[in-house]
């Protein structure tokens, strides 16, 4: 009797869902993420209870689990903003991470079968990235390609992915002003293409449909201070995918873009998008720029010192632009200063393992 297969890496992936809605939408996802640990983070009014569909295996956290976890760091976190996706990442014990909104739903290719999202991504993250030699045949590691003649055998190895970042099919991640200039336009076009983002290249991140190995890059992937309270909002997956992509060049890791594509559903309002992306699109006509010229130094060996060697930066050549990014640079602090309280280095990793 053939042995059901055990899901990849079923113990070391959790689904982290940011939410201020019923979660029904895991309905459609069940087939594929049912065997797999979530951790929901309930934003808005924590008096709400949320319906989560019977069968799933999760953890709920609402934002006064949140204060009551990180005490004043908690202020790190955003509230009323779809940000406070991160608190699932620093409270998972788990290798890898794949976040999803509420409203992505479960996509098909043009053959009309249904993309596992998931299945796509763990290929994506377990297989190298080529950031320093464009490969023309796109991933050379997926079955069916190769590098091309001329690619160097030196680079051929690759090196990890730290990132999958995922596409949308329906309702693309266009921002407020293509939104009212484009109301009706939507993403038919399915692409079949993974590709590594070459080194020095920035990219848009996308939180919506996104996986990244925890253990490579978890404290890079702070999701900005959004939302309530907040000048600006929606920059929050940007935010961290620039941090992410600087870093992960500084320490030769690889982030990787394309399928998996997942059917976004709903169109958020695009005034109040405008509202909430206002200053981000003029203010990231200066953060661009600073990212591209962001050096970290060979000191920074870990993601936390290049880390905090980027939040010195943010205060030092941001700071001039508004207060937000005083405000800003000390939350990432904070965030690593948390982080590192809820995942302290394990034993093996301490000086000749002394006990912490
Ligand atoms: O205050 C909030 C609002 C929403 N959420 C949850 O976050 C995700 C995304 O929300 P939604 O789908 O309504 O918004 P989009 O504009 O489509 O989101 C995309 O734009 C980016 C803006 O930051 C975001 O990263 C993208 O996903 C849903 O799960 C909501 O339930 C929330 O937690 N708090
Ligand atoms: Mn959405």
């Amino acid at each position: 009797m053939a042995v059901p297969m055990t899901p990849l890496l079923k113990d070391e992936l959790d689904i982290v869902i940011p939410t201020i809605r019923n979660l029904e939408f895991l309905e459609m996802w069940r087939p594929y993420l049912q065997p797999y640990h979530l951790i929901i983070v309930q934003d808005g009014d924590p008096t709400r209870s949320i319906k989560i569909p019977e069968g799933f295996d999760y953890e709920l956290y609402n934002r006064n689990d949140i204060n009551r976890i990180l005490g004043p760091k908690a202020s790190c976190i955003s509230f009323k903003d779809s940000a406070c996706r991160c608190f699932g990442y620093m409270v998972s014990k788990k290798k890898y991470i794949f976040t999803i909104d509420d409203d992505c739903f479960v996509a098909k290719d043009p053959s009309g079968k249904e993309i596992n999202a998931l299945e796509q991504h763990i290929k994506n993250i377990l297989s190298p990235s080529t950031p320093f030699f464009f490969n023309t045949l796109y991933d050379p590691f997926r079955d069916g390609a190769d590098f091309v003649r001329g690619y160097p055998f030196s680079l051929r190895p690759g090196v990890p992915t730290a990132v999958s970042h995922g596409l949308w099919l329906n309702i693309p991640d266009y921002d407020a002003p293509t939104q009212l200039v484009k109301p009706l336009e939507r993403n038919t076009r399915y692409v079949d293409a993974v590709l590594t983002i070459p080194k020095g290249t920035l990219f848009p991140m996308c939180g919506m449909n996104l996986t990244f190995n925890r253990e490579l890059i978890g404290p890079a992937m702070y999701f900005g201070l959004m939302g309530d309270g907040q000048p600006i909002g929606r920059y929050d997956d940007m935010w961290a995918g620039w941090c992410v992509k600087v870093i992960c060049d500084h320490l030769g890791l690889g982030v990787k873009t394309g399928l998996p594509y997942i059917w976004h559903s709903k169109a958020s309002n695009p005034f109040v998008n405008l509202k909430k992306e206002y200053k981000g699109i003029f203010w990231q006509e200066d953060i661009i720029p600073f990212f591209q010229a962001a050096t970290l130094s060979n000191e920074a060996t870990t993601v936390q010192q290049c880390y905090i060697e980027l939040s010195k930066q943010v205060k030092e050549k941001l700071g001039k632009i508004d207060p937000y990014f005083d405000t800003l640079s000390d939350a990432m602090v904070t965030w690593i200063e948390a982080w590192d309280e809820l995942n302290p280095p394990k034993k093996a990793e301490l000086p000749n393992g002394a006990a912490k």
